[in-house]
């Protein structure tokens, strides 16, 4: 039947160690499964890379190391942890922690819009992990709610960003080779870094920009309009309303949304990147200096030091919820 068909293909290592069963999740490389570690009953997610998916050997070996050095690298609780990776000679198999509430895509999908402080405590989670890849000089590129997942169906839950095959690991070495070749030809920003680290980080503000719009509004703000001719003229392809930045907060859907929360989306989706605000400007911005929240975040972020600080100094936890509240005050005015 097709689960002994699967196994049978399977490399033998990973087939001794997981069950693998139903399809939870699909990407453009490829699909993710349910597993068990047989071991421990352990449920996880396996991710198949299809090899022949990537347009030509060199790209899948780079993008495929590339996602597995990343993956191997980073440990943030807001972003996916590689457990374990297989290959064979037409997939690669990533093991990743398992996130019972599946992707956001799908909450978003049935639930219309979030509502903000559910927006808004995912939102800051998804900072977090995407200022802590940005400090280890990785940028993600390719943040989109099929991209995050929820560690359960409650709206307060841990968000993790997953999917590193677009990343790119701005190495030194890369640019250390380009400096050494004729600089005559090299653009000023190459100098100045701006051509990696400084633009570069900026793809992913834009993209939180483009979630935040989704979680709020429930839908996006760039799209293929139904009704090809709009008053007459051409309606603007996908691409054109992004390079634009031209996007509109239907009333019906932004009427409740705070002030606070369409600033931060608007500072996010601006077409210059120099001018967009940063991840670490946003984390400072208004709406998010919110103690309740950043303290449910942490929570859930760090819940052994939470738990030990409840346990240990009831009072102290306590007063550092007040102390976080009167900082953020102090900031804000
Ligand atoms: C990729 C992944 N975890 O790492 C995953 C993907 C889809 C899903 O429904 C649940 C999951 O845990």
């Amino acid at each position: 039947d097709l689960m002994s068909d699967v196994q049978s293909t399977l490399p033998k290592d990973l087939n001794d160690k997981y069950l693998l069963t139903r399809r939870i999740g699909t990407g453009v490389c490829g699909e993710v499964r349910l597993a068990f570690e047989r071991s421990t009953c352990k449920k996880v997610a396996v991710k198949i890379i299809n090899k022949k998916n990537f347009q030509s050997e060199g790209t899948a070996t780079r993008n495929a190391t590339t996602e597995i050095e990343i993956l191997q690298r980073i440990d943030h609780p807001c972003l996916i942890k590689t457990l374990d990776f297989y290959q064979s000679e037409e997939s690669y198999y990533i093991v990743l922690e398992l996130m019972e509430g599946g992707e956001l895509f799908n909450k978003v999908k049935s639930q219309q819009q979030l509502q903000e402080p559910v927006a808004k405590l995912y939102f800051y989670q998804m900072l977090l992990a995407v200022q802590y890849l940005h400090g280890n000089g990785i940028i993600h590129r390719d943040l989109k709610p099929e991209n995050v997942l929820l560690s359960s169906s409650e709206d307060v839950c841990l968000v993790k960003l997953t999917d590193f095959n677009q990343s790119r690991i701005l190495e030194e070495a890369v640019l250390m080779r380009t400096l050494c070749g004729t600089p005559s030809y090299l653009a000023p920003e190459v100098f100045t870094h701006a051509s990696t680290t400084g633009y570069g980080l900026a793809v992913d503000a834009w993209s939180l920009g483009v979630l935040l719009f989704v979680c709020l509004g429930g839908y996006p703000p760039f799209h293929e309009t139904f009704c090809r001719q709009q008053k007459g003229r051409e309606a603007e392809s996908v691409r054109d309303q992004i390079i634009r930045g031209e996007f509109t907060m239907v009333q019906s859907k932004w009427r409740h949304v705070s002030d606070q929360a369409k600033d931060v989306v608007r500072r996010l989706l601006v077409v210059d990147p120099t001018h967009r605000m940063s991840i670490q400007e946003a984390l400072q911005h208004p709406w998010l200096q919110d103690p309740e929240m950043q303290n449910k975040a942490h929570k859930l972020m760090y819940p052994d030091t939470a738990a030990a600080m409840e346990e240990a100094e009831p009072e102290a936890s306590a007063a550092s919820t007040r102390k976080r509240g009167r900082r953020a005050d102090e900031d804000a005015t």
